[in-house]
């Protein structure tokens, strides 16, 4: 069938299976030609390139992705859209839909069973309630993917790509950018949903490092030691570690930040990506 590229044919589509959107879901579906365009180039999708799509909802980003891809696998949870998608998708001989929540299906294995060892790219509107930990399931799993292209909510977009002494750096933004380089694309207002948002949104773009930014053996403890950094944002460094949730006592906190030259009386906000590394290998050396 046609492209879904306009208001009309996305009314039609949802009136014809009398579909009912699902706030609860995250259901706003994407009306405009050039936010499509430029998401889908945003992703430099190759021809020999495999696409797991996150939340088809009626297609019409996927009918843009299946044009350019080798294969396309959509993943949507909600199954009153997967007769809908049979419909829209029908052209498309590279799409297969699965009717899954994301957050339980075995990326690793999915990506083993279908892409023959081809390059793999991630691409999502994600619904705002599960964005933060799908992200984090591809990075933290190591789940082999090139680049993960996802609209957010512009405040998410904001912190992930934040930088030290910043109020938007956080947890989250450390996070990311030690697996991946973040670079905000596009800005998406809420005129182009169906139903309109509430929120204005973002196109950012995730590039997977082969390996991480930094060298750390236990990363783990790095991000224990970030969250109790920015657990207590206010709090001196040599305060806030010694009083977390990894217990730390003041003497190992005092001795692990004066080999790693960071100063006791900064705040976790100001230290890089590169200082947090430099610290984690000192408090392992004191354990
Ligand atoms: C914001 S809509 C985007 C729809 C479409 N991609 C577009 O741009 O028009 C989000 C979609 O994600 C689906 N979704 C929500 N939670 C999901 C989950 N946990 N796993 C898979 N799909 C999900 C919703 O049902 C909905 O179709």
């Amino acid at each position: 069938m046609d492209k879904i590229v306009s208001p009309s044919k996305t009314k039609a589509i949802v009136e014809k299976y009398k579909f009912r959107f699902s706030k609860s879901l995250g259901q706003n579906f994407l009306i405009d030609q050039n936010i499509l365009e430029d998401i889908v180039d945003g992703a430099d999708i190759q021809p020999d390139d495999c696409v797991i799509e996150i939340g088809p909802g009626i297609g019409t980003l996927t009918q843009f992705i299946a044009e350019k891809a080798h294969k396309v696998v959509a993943i949507e949870i909600d199954r009153n859209l997967i007769p809908i998608l049979k419909h829209t998708l029908a052209d498309y001989q590279n799409v297969e839909v699965i009717n899954q929540d994301v957050l339980k299906v075995d990326l690793h294995q999915l990506i083993a069973d279908k892409f023959e060892g081809k390059p793999v790219k991630v691409i999502a509107n994600l619904p705002y309630y599960v964005t933060t930990p799908i992200v984090m399931r591809f990075l933290e799993e190591k789940v082999p993917v090139d680049s993960l292209v996802i609209m957010i909510q512009k405040e998410v977009a904001v912190r992930m790509q934040a930088g030290p002494g910043t109020k938007d750096y956080g947890a989250l933004s450390i996070a990311v950018q030690y697996y991946c380089n973040p670079e905000i694309l596009l800005k998406v207002p809420p005129s182009v949903f169906i139903p309109q948002p509430k929120v204005e949104s973002i196109v950012i773009k995730l590039q997977v490092y082969p390996e991480p930014k930094v060298k750390v053996e236990r990363d783990d403890l790095m991000f224990a030691l970030v969250k109790d950094a920015f657990g207590k944002r206010r709090k001196t460094l040599l305060n806030a570690l010694s009083s977390g949730l990894l217990q730390l006592s003041k003497e190992i906190v005092r001795e692990s930040l004066e080999a790693a030259n960071i100063d006791e009386n900064r705040r976790g906000e100001t230290l890089t990506i590169e200082e947090y590394a430099t610290l984690t290998k000192e408090v392992a050396a004191r354990q």
